[in-house]
């Protein structure tokens, strides 16, 4: 995979505090976390790679192509077909079922209804969601909410998906079933993914943890992870 994702000297300035100060990463696929003290600047780092917010200086790539550069449409679009999100509350519509919460961004992009449905239903059945996918987000269980959120973010066959603090609101039970079914769906579905959490366990699952530190990228390592998995049986 080549250069999917990549910032060069990326700086992000708020009300005259500096939160970024120069971050230099590239994302070629795998699961990345970025972890790091709070403050640190890792959901800011996470907002401009996604292109939900605009960098002060530098730049952010998606295939070779300039985030900055696209009209405010072709960043939605972006975001709509090529990313998917998880954030640490589920944020699923509360008029809408879990599954038709499943099935909305293929929806939004205009795709037939009944390929809608199927792909929304193999989601459903993969997250093991068959039980409430009828119901509404605030008739089930927040592992469940969360589930629905990781299903909603692959649905579309993303190129990223980007995670921000995904089990901040779960138990460690429940934060490790999300975090595993998050690593399995983003591998079965090919897409890269990059998680902040400041929960060292799950940034062991990744396969490369970058390290935030007042604004900067402080470390940029191989997880233990990624190391055993290479390493093979022994
Ligand atoms: N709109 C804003 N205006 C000014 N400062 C902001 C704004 N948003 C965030 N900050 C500051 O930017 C810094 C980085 O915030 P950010 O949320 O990126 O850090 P983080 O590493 O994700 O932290 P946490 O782990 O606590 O979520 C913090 O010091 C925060 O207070």
């Amino acid at each position: 995979m080549g250069r999917m994702l990549a910032c060069r000297d990326l700086q992000l300035t708020l009300g005259g505090t500096p939160i970024l100060r120069g971050v230099d990463a590239v994302f070629e696929g795998g699961a990345i976390a970025v972890v790091g003290r709070s403050g640190a600047g890792k959901t800011s780092l996470l907002h401009c790679l996604a292109g939900l917010r605009t960098p002060t200086a530098g730049e952010v790539t998606f295939d070779g192509a300039s985030l900055a550069a696209m009209s405010e449409e072709d960043r939605a679009r972006l975001r709509l077909e090529r990313f998917g999100f998880v954030f640490q509350r589920a944020e699923l519509l509360g008029e809408l079922s879990l599954l038709e919460n499943i099935a909305l961004p293929l929806e939004m992009r205009g795709e037939p209804r009944r390929e809608c449905a199927r792909r929304a239903a193999e989601l459903v059945e993969r997250l093991d969601l068959s039980d409430c996918a009828g119901r509404r987000p605030d008739r089930v269980s927040g592992g469940q909410r969360q589930r629905a959120a990781v299903a909603r973010a692959v649905v579309g066959r993303p190129a990223v998906v980007f995670a921000d603090e995904p089990t901040g609101a779960l138990d460690e039970r429940n934060g490790r079933f999300v975090v595993d079914m998050l690593l399995q769906q983003c591998a079965h579905e090919s897409a890269a993914l990059v998680m902040v959490t400041h929960d060292a366990q799950w940034a062991d699952l990744c396969d490369r943890r970058l390290t935030m530190a007042d604004g900067v990228v402080a470390a940029d390592d191989v997880s233990s992870a990624s190391e055993r998995a290479s390493t093979g049986p022994q």
